[in-house]
């Protein structure tokens, strides 16, 4: 067996990955003030440095057999704390009383089974199974995340741990003294199981700050693409959702067909010199909340700037979109919007313009309907007008 192969340098090299893994995400826990559950997998790591190196130390002064559980009782902690990890950073609830209740049972029957006189493989092999369990138990609600969309992050974080799983309940097998011929238990064997451990502890540590990485540019792209005051689209979010929308077009048997409601708000400067701006923007709030309750999922609602807004639908004739434009300037008018000067009376002027011909640049439609919307100011306000 070639000499980095023995069993002494690759628990070393274990320990010296987890302690790296560790170091990064000391550092990277307090700098996002133990945002996405990373105190959790930050005590997954920790919890193998410390059971590992107490082992080697128990080991080295001679201490009794049952103490020496201690590697056992850190593997099925490291995997309780990465499924609290992974329930904190998907916002899902932690449920850490069973959680704990449930690591807590198998460290104890870790420590009572040699205690009582049994081998440390039998501690070892149900502490694999426990550990296992809970990597199982992981892998469940990455699954449900990945069904909601694709995700290299996810996926790799998924992967390892369904094959953690795997490992845990395969080693445990192995190590149950008696279970299998004594051929597995060779030292070739044992160093190749320590091998996959060690890849699968680095890519844990990898998925993770990947997906951390992730959930950040996700939080920076919806700074720059999102509306602060309403949480509406902004204008770049909107190109940015039509080029995608585009894309996908180009390669379907059916062309993208918009219709667009450009929709301004009627004497809003009034609103702002009487009551002040703050007003000015709870009506606008309001407004917003309104509009995103009024479209459906797939279509657009969007803040261009100021008090102007535009809803974006898709697959939509003239009529239709004129009739839906009309119901949502009513819904508008009919309940008062509720500020800190009172409840107060908004209407809304609305241009409408549908792409006749596919393929017209959102630019044109948008400026028909800019056009319409005017002129529906013109023609005395709260109306709506059809390019
Ligand atoms: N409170 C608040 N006001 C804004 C915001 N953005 C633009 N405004 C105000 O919106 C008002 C727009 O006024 P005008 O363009 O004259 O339009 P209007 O008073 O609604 O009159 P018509 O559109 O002709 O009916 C201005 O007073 C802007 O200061 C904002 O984010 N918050």
């Amino acid at each position: 067996m070639p000499p980095f192969l023995h069993i002494d340098t690759l628990l070393l090299v274990y320990l010296m990955a987890a302690v790296l893994m560790l170091l990064v995400l000391v550092g990277g826990a307090w700098q996002a003030q133990g945002r996405y559950g990373l105190w959790f997998w930050t005590g997954a790591f920790a919890a193998v440095v410390l059971a590992q190196s107490a082992r080697d130390l128990l080991v080295f002064l001679g201490s009794p057999l049952p103490l020496h559980t201690i590697g056992h009782i850190g593997g099925v902690l490291s995997s309780g704390l990465v499924l609290l990890g992974v329930r904190a950073f998907l916002g899902l609830r932690l449920y850490w009383v069973p959680i704990c209740v449930a690591m807590a049972v198998m460290s104890l029957v870790s420590l009572a089974v040699v205690s009582a006189g049994q081998p440390l493989g039998v501690s070892l092999s149900l502490s694999l199974y426990g550990a296992g369990l809970l990597r199982a138990l992981t892998l469940w609600p990455l699954l449900r995340a990945l069904k909601a969309g694709p995700s290299f992050p996810l996926s790799l974080m998924a992967s390892d741990q369904m094959l953690s799983m795997l490992a845990h309940w395969g080693r445990a097998c192995m190590v149950m003294p008696g279970a299998v011929d004594s051929a597995n238990q060779t030292e070739q064997a044992n160093a190749l199981w320590l091998l996959a451990f060690i890849a699968l502890l680095l890519t844990q540590g990898f998925a993770l700050l990947l997906l951390v990485n992730e959930r950040l540019q996700q939080k920076i792209l919806a700074l720059v693409e999102i509306d602060p005051l309403t949480g509406l689209l902004n204008r770049r979010g909107l190109d940015q959702r039509l080029l995608g929308l585009h894309q996908r077009a180009a390669t379907s048997e059916r062309p993208l067909q918009l219709a667009a409601a450009m929709l301004d708000l009627d004497h809003f400067k009034q609103i702002n010199d009487r009551h002040g701006h703050a007003v000015g923007d709870q009506v606008l709030v309001e407004l917003g909340r309104r509009l995103r309750n009024h479209v459906r999922p797939n279509d657009l609602a969007v803040r261009l700037g100021g008090e102007e807004f535009v809803v974006l639908w898709f697959d939509v004739g003239n009529d239709s979109a004129v009739g839906m434009a009309e119901r949502l300037r009513q819904s508008l008018e009919q309940a008062p919007f509720e500020t800190d000067a009172g409840p107060m009376r908004v209407s809304a002027s609305v241009g409408v313009a549908s792409q006749g011909a596919a393929g017209e640049p959102l630019e044109a439609l948008l400026k028909r309907a800019d056009a319409a919307m005017y002129e529906a100011k013109r023609a005395g306000r709260h109306r709506v007008v059809s390019a």
